[in-house]
């Protein structure tokens, strides 16, 4: 095991608005060094310079298209190799909300190159670091519409069910390293991703939005908390563990080895 560094440094993807740059103020202000990661290198270059003055940390702004393979292989590269990287938050994502069936092929492979697959390799890069140094936290940012798929969400609510079952299946494998995935599941939260979804922030019940600082700001106490999954707008804790149990049991229904007697197969 190779030691932990004493620089903190925290990647955060999808920095340039929203989510992403409350994440990036909230860890520059536990006295994180950043790397910022999205497409618009305006954005991020005045999200770095703010965060530095603000919490007197250094902050990188890496502009990358994380649907291309060779910008992703970049931060890849970045993960396996900085040995002081101990967060990555995944948080880059994006909607297309409309009908699967009239969806283009572009809309549909965006969605499932962002919110999976980038997701994916970046959090496969940064484990085998992680558990090397004993050390290191995977943020991963799925949504409410991980359980739930709308007739206009079903490529959407696919991807984030991935990134649901994918951290949870990865926390029972690092379960005995010190190597954390929180897996975070906000619901409706104010930002750009609406507008550029086809369903406008307008058009919101506004009572059931967050803002983004209430949202990060909560699940940041989760975490601190200990949770590893974290609703930041449930009230009721209890309703995933009761979830949680149905979803148990119905597995274990499943391992009958022969068809349920309501087909009547002999
Ligand atoms: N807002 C909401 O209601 C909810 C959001 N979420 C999730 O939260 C996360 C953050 O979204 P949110 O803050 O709302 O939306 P925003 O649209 O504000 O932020 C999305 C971020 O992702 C970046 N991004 C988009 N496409 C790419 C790309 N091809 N390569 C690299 N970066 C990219 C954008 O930067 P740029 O355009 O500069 O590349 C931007 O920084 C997403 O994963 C979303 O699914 C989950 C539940 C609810
Ligand atoms: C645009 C959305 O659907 C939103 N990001 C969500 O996950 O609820």
């Amino acid at each position: 095991m190779t030691h932990p560094s004493s620089k903190k440094v925290a990647i955060v993807t999808g920095a340039s608005s929203g989510i992403g740059a409350i994440y990036a103020d909230r860890l520059a202000a536990r006295g994180y060094d950043l790397i910022l990661v999205a497409r618009r290198a305006d954005r991020l270059e005045a999200l770095a310079a703010q965060v530095s003055k603000a919490h007197g940390i250094k902050a990188e702004a890496i502009v990358a298209d994380l649907t291309k393979d060779q910008d992703v292989a970049r931060i890849e590269t970045i993960l396996a190799t900085n040995g002081d990287v101990q967060i990555l938050v995944n948080n880059a994502g994006l909607a297309r909300l409309a009908p699967a069936a009239q969806m283009g092929a572009d809309d549909v492979g965006s969605q499932i190159a962002l919110n999976i697959t980038a997701l994916t390799r970046l959090t496969q890069a940064a484990v085998p670091a992680f558990v090397a140094r004993n050390q290191g936290l995977i943020i991963n940012i799925a949504s409410a519409l991980a359980v739930h798929s709308l007739p206009i969400s079903a490529i959407y609510s696919g991807t984030k069910a991935f990134v649901l079952q994918y951290s949870r299946g990865l926390q029972q494998e690092l379960a005995e390293t010190g190597v954390k995935v929180q897996l975070l599941l906000p619901a409706s939260t104010a930002t750009e991703i609406w507008d550029l979804s086809g369903v406008p922030l307008a058009a919101l019940n506004q009572e059931t939005l967050m803002t983004t600082e209430h949202m990060v700001d909560a699940a940041l106490a989760g975490l601190d908390q200990g949770e590893t999954i974290t609703w930041p707008s449930v009230a009721d804790a209890s309703l995933w563990d009761k979830y949680e149990a149905a979803r148990s049991a119905l597995f274990a229904g499943t391992q009958a080895g022969k068809p349920a007697p309501r087909y009547k197969i002999v």
